[in-house]
């Protein structure tokens, strides 16, 4: 037996690694059968993340393989060398403990001094001893490649695990049709497949889902509001006990005179990337630097489920609501939370633009896109409001800007839907998504004022030139609108409505002032433009690449679990097994649906995992490009991959405890939580919203729920029941009124999985 050590000679970053702060990746693995009962392998040594020479402060190596333990720890930039030693000592005890044979094992500059050598235990009095083979890997590695998210280590460039099949494939169609398992062409009526959809059709008017106003409910003069806030340095405020009063009539009349101070020059857009360490906490409350990698970090991060994985750094109470490492997200929020002014933790996007230019359609798919990625967001519609507080009957008369009663209501609603935005902000929202036309200048003024302090506030400006698309979404609206739901007479309601935007036009006024994106004639994918000024930092970031894919070209995204596979028969999680006989069937039977459902599109394109199931279930498809994406295989179920959930149960009881309780957070020790799995699908979610064919998405369970909860708009704590059962489905139709679903059931599924 013997050791085995390598240091990565290429990585690149030459000279001293502590230039530009690289760091010391140390992986260490130990090898034997024999290591059993209570005693689990453990590493300690000079530097704190190893205990500082303390045994009971001496880092637990994780069971990888039967035989094979496996520890990786990065060693802060502040030590040059590192002296350590393996023992052996229970878990959570401190004896028996015992500390290999023999000197200290020296890592300096990332190189092993002296002899390689195995690790040798005496066990008893009797000169007992237990020979393991230990492997030590220490590589160079740069804050960005510890940072970067999943797509950027190594591992995750690994080609596909599934030999001879390329990533990018297409079949040509053979001579003939798809068979099924009989060997008789499958004669699809698509329409007799189809089963109830469980969600709500989401075609209900977007303005209804949004926030319910609760200033609308408070006594006393609307306009002198009590707002718990505890910033008082706004001139406009009185400091009231703890709680502040906003004086809306003087924002309003304020605004009148003081137009000019919110125009700074243009400036370029700024992009940040950020980091994603953070200071954590493990279990024991041994205080180390473990580097939180979102995802796909098998090799490179402690094992860390849910609860462990506590920030102890003291934050405000966002921290509650947070997903605590998910990846990006939490990153971000920690980046910002740390650096950034107080006001800019916190994010309004004010909606500008005339009526019927998809500004609650945008507000809605930007809601629903940040609250999927975990940012606490909410979307107030200043229409909900004056629906509520003036009836839905106004006619196009209240809108006129001459007309100062009509001013007067609307400014009312729009500031008591700001009130309440910055009141929820207050108590920790995040995003406040204000939807309204804001299409003067004095009225966006404002809000900024209102704002100030508070938050930072990002105008979303869409425009349309295109006058068959106005033409088309006033149609809707006409429809959709409550404004109209009484006007029995279409024609009349429509003449009314074009009545009301032209008193809009009069004095509409684009956006010029302040931080803003400009959605220009963005319908259809193609052409259009979105320009952007002084914009900088994570979310707004984010949202802006959001917009920039997003598009309103009618077309399906079917989405489908691979048929049943051996693992699925047998009860086991993740693996990478081929498909049963009855997976093979649904295979055969989904080519046969694909090709009849797709038969009139003239692209489209097949996405799989890159795990067997997937792409045998794709592989009877013909005539459409197959894409494997590493994004789309199934949560990493980590050093309980291939078990089934009564293994876990027995084996690790308290694993399966902690993902009963918060299935949504627990991450597999060694591999993934269902964040994780959000925060690598965002590049997917991305590319299906910019795609403008149809996408047909083979993929798994949990992959799958997470897609789903996206297009479907479920809260995330729901993410990990969504029922998505074998050999169904599930079509989503992007179009210009939003997302509809369809299911079809192509067969049932012998097992519940
Ligand atoms: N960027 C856009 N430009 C033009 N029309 C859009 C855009 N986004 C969505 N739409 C379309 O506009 C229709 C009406 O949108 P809606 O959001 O109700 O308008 P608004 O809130 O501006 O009155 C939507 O059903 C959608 O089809
Ligand atoms: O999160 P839960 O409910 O465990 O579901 C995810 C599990 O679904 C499974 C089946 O049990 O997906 P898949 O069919 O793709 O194999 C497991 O591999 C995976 O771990």
């Amino acid at each position: 037996m013997g050791t085995t050590v390598s240091r990565s000679t290429d990585s690149g970053h030459g000279g001293s690694y502590r230039e530009g702060g690289a760091q010391l990746y140390v992986s260490l693995k130990m090898e034997n059968f024999r290591i059993e009962g209570d005693l689990v392998p453990h590493v300690y040594g000079s530097v704190p993340i190893i205990g500082s020479w303390d045994p009971s402060k001496a880092l637990s190596m994780e069971r990888e393989l039967a035989s094979m333990w496996e520890l990786s720890f990065v060693v802060p930039p502040d030590h040059e060398a590192l002296d350590f030693k393996f023992l052996l000592k229970p878990k959570y005890g401190a004896t028996p403990c015992v500390v290999e044979e023999g000197p200290n094992r020296l890592l300096t500059g990332g190189l092993l001094e002296g002899d390689a050598r195995a690790a040798l235990f005496k066990l008893t009095e009797e000169e007992e001893v237990l020979e393991c083979q230990v492997f030590i890997k220490a590589d160079i590695v740069s804050p960005l490649d510890l940072a970067a998210s999943w797509r950027a280590y190594q591992e995750n460039l690994m080609p596909s695990r599934v030999r001879g099949i390329p990533d990018v494939s297409i079949n040509a169609a053979p001579d003939g049709a798809v068979e099924d398992g009989s060997g008789t062409h499958l004669e699809l009526d698509l329409e007799h497949y189809i089963i109830p959809a469980p969600s709500a059709s989401s075609t209900s008017y977007l303005a209804n889902r949004t926030e319910t106003p609760t200033a609308l409910f408070q006594i006393g003069n609307p306009w002198k509001s009590e707002v718990p806030f505890s910033n008082s340095e706004n001139s406009n405020s009185s400091i009231n006990g703890s709680s502040f009063t906003i004086d809306i009539a003087s924002y309003i009349k304020e605004s009148e005179v003081d137009q000019t101070r919110l125009v700074p020059p243009p400036t370029m857009v700024e992009s940040k990337s950020v980091g994603t360490f953070s200071s954590l906490q493990n279990k024991e409350g041994q205080k180390g630097l473990f580097v939180d990698r979102g995802v796909g970090s098998p090799r490179l991060v402690k094992s860390a489920s849910a609860n462990t994985l506590t920030t102890n750094l003291n934050l405000d109470n966002e921290a509650k609501t947070m997903p605590e490492a998910a990846g990006a997200v939490a990153a971000a929020a920690v980046a910002d939370r740390m650096h950034a002014p107080k006001e800019d933790r916190r994010l309004a996007i004010v909606l500008v633009g005339l009526p019927a230019r998809g500004k609650t359609f945008t507000a809605a798919k930007l809601t629903r896109y940040l609250r999927w990625l975990g940012h606490e967001t909410k979307h107030f519609n200043v229409g909900k409001y004056r629906r509520l507080k003036h009836g839905t009957n106004q006619s196009a008369d209240f809108f006129r800007a001459d007309n100062p009663e009509g001013m007067e209501a609307r400014d009312e609603v729009a500031a008591l839907a700001m009130e309440d935005m910055l009141a929820w902000m207050h108590d920790g929202g995040k995003v406040g998504i204000f939807d309204a036309t804001n299409s003067t200048r004095k009225r966006r003024t404002m809000l900024m004022k209102m704002a100030e302090g508070k938050c930072k506030v990002i105008f979303l400006e869409t425009i349309c030139n295109d006058e068959r698309i106005i033409e088309r979404n006033i149609r809707l609206k006409i429809q959709q609108s409550p404004d109209y739901a009484e006007e029995p007479d279409y024609e009349a309601g429509l003449r009314d409505f074009k009545e009301r935007l032209v008193n809009y036009e009069k004095v509409y006024e684009p956006v010029q002032e302040g931080s803003y994106i400009k959605m220009i004639d963005m319908v259809s994918g193609q052409g259009g433009q979105l320009q952007v000024n002084n914009i900088s930092g994570f979310l707004p970031g984010r949202i802006v690449f959001f917009l920039v894919n997003t598009h309103l070209t009618p077309r399906p995204i079917l989405l489908t679990r691979h048929g049943e596979s051996l693992h699925n028969v047998r009860g086991r999680i993740g693996g990478d097994t081929v498909l049963s006989e009855a997976g093979e069937l649904y295979s055969k039977k989904l080519a046969n649906f694909i090709e009849k459902r797709l038969k009139s599109e003239k692209t489209a394109s097949i996405w799989t995992s890159t795990l067997q199931r997937t792409i045998l279930t794709a592989s009877p498809i013909v005539g459409f490009p197959k894409i494997q994406w590493r994004a789309l295989d199934e949560i990493n179920s980590g050093v309980c991959d291939g078990m089934t959930y009564e293994e876990i149960k027995k084996n690790m009881p308290e694993e399966y405890e902690s993902r009963k309780k918060d299935k949504l957070r627990y991450r597999y020790p060694r591999g993934e939580s269902y964040l994780d799995v959000i925060q690598r699908l965002e590049p997917v979610i991305i590319e299906l919203e910019r795609q403008r064919a149809p996408v047909v998405v083979i993929s798994h369970q949990a992959v799958l729920r997470a897609l789903y909860a996206y297009f479907a708009d479920r809260p995330l704590r729901e993410v990990p029941e969504i029922e998505v059962p074998l050999h169904t489905i599930i079509e989503i139709q992007m179009g210009v009124t939003g997302v509809e679903e369809k299911r079809y059931k192509l067969m049932d599924s012998t097992v519940p999985h």
